[in-house]
């Protein structure tokens, strides 16, 4: 036996495991986990052979009478990897077909069952039909992670449903590879996206010691020398996230990057938390000094809380003390209250004084224009406020990209008279509407030399935040030549998720991300069945890249199954409550807690009307708010409206009062100045239902009663 120090991992399964045991059995797990971990060759482990197994290097370990755990341990080098923990029987049958092997082209471990029962059945001769990788050759199969073993496996996989079916076979990263391919990818550009090199590793086939250092290995295997972690890890077995990060999470996270990066990625892959180990990352890292700070903002103030109390559970307190998490609108707020700003910051679309403002407006000075008061608000917001326009003839030169209505000179000049009227009103009143405080804020900065200690800004959401907060932004670390832009922006957003209409090119806000833009496609919250509804509501919405692209959703997937989402058009409001009722009252039998539902609807006052029924047969709810985190310690089924819901999620969402007239909001679509408009609208209506869609993770029910909205396919459904 050697005398090194040994190396011991732990499995992500083991999470898995952990949180199907009853609480005594977890007691005892954790403590033998610890054990294991100090020391793997204490005289009170003792290693069992498993007989009849495929894998020589995998033994038994007694935990207690029942309890056994499995574990990598090669006769060969010193190391020590925990693989699963089941009752007897069940490690035993885990373990008797599961081999572990040094993949050598990516030189990672990989660990997979060779069980071809998994697999359906060889085809007879004559029905034989193509294998869906036919193309490709054995050394191609083996550089895109499928371990030699499995070749013959691959080989008979016909259909993409053969793949999903072989999946609990392959490791991961074989299962990645195969489905990108699958999804329309060449085996070119496979290799490119999962960065792959295509050459042997080096890694040799014994070498355990070295494979459990790649990237790939990290995501399932963790190398367990902290033991405060591992505590950290075993008093929160389900959040997997804080220690296993997916390859390509972790590519973005540990590294330098010589300017802004932007990453994107559909609903649920995992943006947010790529976030948060960036900056924890960087706190750790590479800004490590006291006075450094990181700002990580985000654009709704719930999720700010969120995030805080989500850091401190992966953070040490020096770490976290160096990260600000803020809501961007309050950070700005604060800012100019302490550079003697009295105006305070008002949101226009949800403040009825503003309404008012623009009703005398165009009352006064647009009345003859033949326009709607809708069409002034927007052409405000998506070309007066996103371009910082202070005047007249700046108005008449801004460009008007994606504004449906054209306008000449002369009319861009009258509309202008409205705007300066509109103008003059928030003046008076001593109001900013966010995009004056973000603008304010940057002349602020840019007036004299900068004292905040900003290294580096993380930032959330950002297909939500629009031009003038990114200037800001880039003022608040800017780029000069005695300033590097290291490490400077690490930007996560999604345009199929944009709910507050404020496209951004990131490009012209000085944001340049040439060279460093990335993408994340595995979709860990939502079941395939929901994420794949969702994305269907979006079919022919052009959506953006943040900067001058387009994205698309090729090669999205979700980790697992689940049912299919249940879509129902009721007779009447009754009906709807009664579907609703019966919805819930099965989740609550399978064992669903009232907090892990969450009903969706478009706006304030539909969700009362679902809040006064369930009140009346005295069922409990929580309304989800502006500034609060979720606080998962109290009772009852969770309310919220679709823009409330943003960024959060939960085992099973009910989207109610799908009906014609609320989603579209029948007043966004009656104020829209013409089809380009209307269009417009209902496109971002469907992003907004893509959103509420996709915060459900297991099972997701769409109600409406009478006429149904349009966005939603209740007929094919049935
Ligand atoms: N590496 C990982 N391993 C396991 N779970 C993960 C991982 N990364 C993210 N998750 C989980 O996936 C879910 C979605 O993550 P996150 O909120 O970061 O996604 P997002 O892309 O920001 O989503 P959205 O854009 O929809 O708000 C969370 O439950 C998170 O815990």
């Amino acid at each position: 036996m050697s005398t090194l120090n040994p190396v011991v991992a732990i499995g992500d399964d083991i999470l898995d495991c952990l949180s199907r045991l009853p609480k005594g059995a977890y007691q005892k797990a954790a403590k033998f986990i610890m054990r294991f971990r100090s020391d793997p060759r204490s005289s009170g482990i003792n290693y069992e052979r498993i007989q009849n197994a495929k894998d020589d290097n995998l033994r038994s370990v007694r935990i207690d009478q029942n309890l056994r755990g499995i574990v990598l341990a090669p006769e060969k080098g010193n190391v020590y990897v925990l693989l699963w923990i089941d009752n007897h029987d069940d490690a035993y049958k885990w373990a008797v077909n599961r081999m572990a092997r040094v993949n050598v082209a990516s030189g990672s471990l990989q660990v997979f069952s060779v069980d071809e029962k998994s697999v359906k059945a060889e085809p007879k001769k004559e029905e034989a039909k193509p294998g869906l990788f036919d193309d490709l050759r054995d050394r191609e199969l083996v550089r895109l992670g499928v371990p030699e073993e499995l070749l013959s496996v691959v080989r008979k996989i016909n259909s993409e449903a053969d793949l999903e079916t072989a999946e609990d076979s392959l490791p991961p990263d074989a299962y990645e590879g195969l489905y990108l391919k699958a999804a329309g990818y060449s085996y070119e550009e496979v290799m490119a996206e999962l960065d792959r090199k295509d050459e042997d590793s080096g890694v040799a086939s014994d070498d355990f010691e070295t494979a459990l250092q790649t990237d790939e290995s990290k995501r399932k295997y963790w190398v367990a020398d902290d033991e405060e972690e591992l505590q950290r890890m075993l008093d929160a077995p389900l959040e997997k996230w804080r220690v296993f990060l997916h390859p390509s999470q972790r590519k973005l996270v540990e590294r330098d990057w010589n300017g802004p990066v932007r990453v994107l990625g559909g609903a649920g892959t995992g943006k947010t938390v790529a976030a948060m180990h960036r900056a924890r990352w960087l706190a750790e890292h590479r800004l490590t000094r006291p006075a450094d700070r990181i700002l990580f903002t985000t654009f709704t103030s719930n999720l700010a809380a969120d995030i805080q109390e989500n850091l401190r559970a992966i953070c040490e307190t020096d770490q976290l003390q160096r990260i600000e998490v803020v809501h961007l609108d309050a950070w700005v707020s604060a800012f100019l209250r302490s550079h003697g700003e009295s105006r305070s910051i008002v949101f226009p679309g949800s403040n009825e004084k503003l309404d008012g403002f623009w009703t005398e407006a165009v009352t006064n000075y647009g009345s003859e224009l033949g326009l709607e008061t809708k069409f002034f608000q927007d052409e405000w917001s998506a070309v007066v406020q996103a371009n910082g326009v202070s005047n007249r003839d700046q108005y008449l030169r801004a460009p008007r990209i994606g504004r449906g209505t054209r306008l000449d000179r002369k009319k861009k000049a009258d509309i202008w008279k409205v705007f300066e009227a509109y103008r003059a009103r928030l003046d008076e009143e001593g109001y900013l509407e966010p995009d004056d405080a973000y603008r304010l804020a940057r002349e602020i900065l840019e007036s004299r030399p900068s004292t905040l200690p900003y290294k580096s800004v993380v930032v959330d959401e950002a297909q939500d935040m629009g031009p003038e907060a990114f200037r800001l932004i880039r003022a608040l670390i800017p780029e000069a030549e005695d300033h590097p832009d290291t490490n400077s922006m690490f930007i996560v957003g999604d345009g199929h998720q944009r709910i507050y209409g404020r496209r951004v090119v990131l490009g012209r806000c000085g944001i340049n991300i040439r060279g460093r833009s990335r993408k994340l496609r595995v979709n860990y919250r939502t079941s395939e069945e929901i994420r794949k509804w969702a994305v269907s509501i979006l079919a022919g919405v052009p959506i953006d890249d943040l900067d001058d692209g387009a994205d698309d959703e090729r090669g999205y997937r979700s980790l697992f199954h689940g049912p299919a989402p249940e879509i129902a058009n009721t007779k009447n409001q009754a009906n709807e409550f009664e579907r609703l009722g019966a919805w819930v009252g099965e989740l609550e039998n399978e064992g669903f807690s009232p907090k892990d539902i969450c009903i969706i609807a478009r706006d304030k006052r539909t969700l009362r009307l679902f809040e006064n029924h369930l009140r009346s047969e005295e069922i409990a709810t929580v309304e989800i708010k502006r500034r609060q985190a979720e606080d998962r310690r109290r009772q009852g089924i969770r309310l919220a409206t679709m823009h409330r819901a943003k960024g959060l999620e939960f085992m099973a969402v009910a989207l109610v009062a799908m009906n014609d007239g609320v989603v579209p909001n029948v007043l966004a679509i009656r104020a829209a100045p013409d089809e380009a408009g209307r269009e417009e609208v209902i496109d971002a209506e469907r992003m907004l239902v893509y959103v509420a869609a996709t915060r459900a993770k297991k099972r997701l029910l769409v109600t409406s009663s009478g006429k149904p909205s349009e966005i939603i396919d209740f007929e094919g459904a049935k």
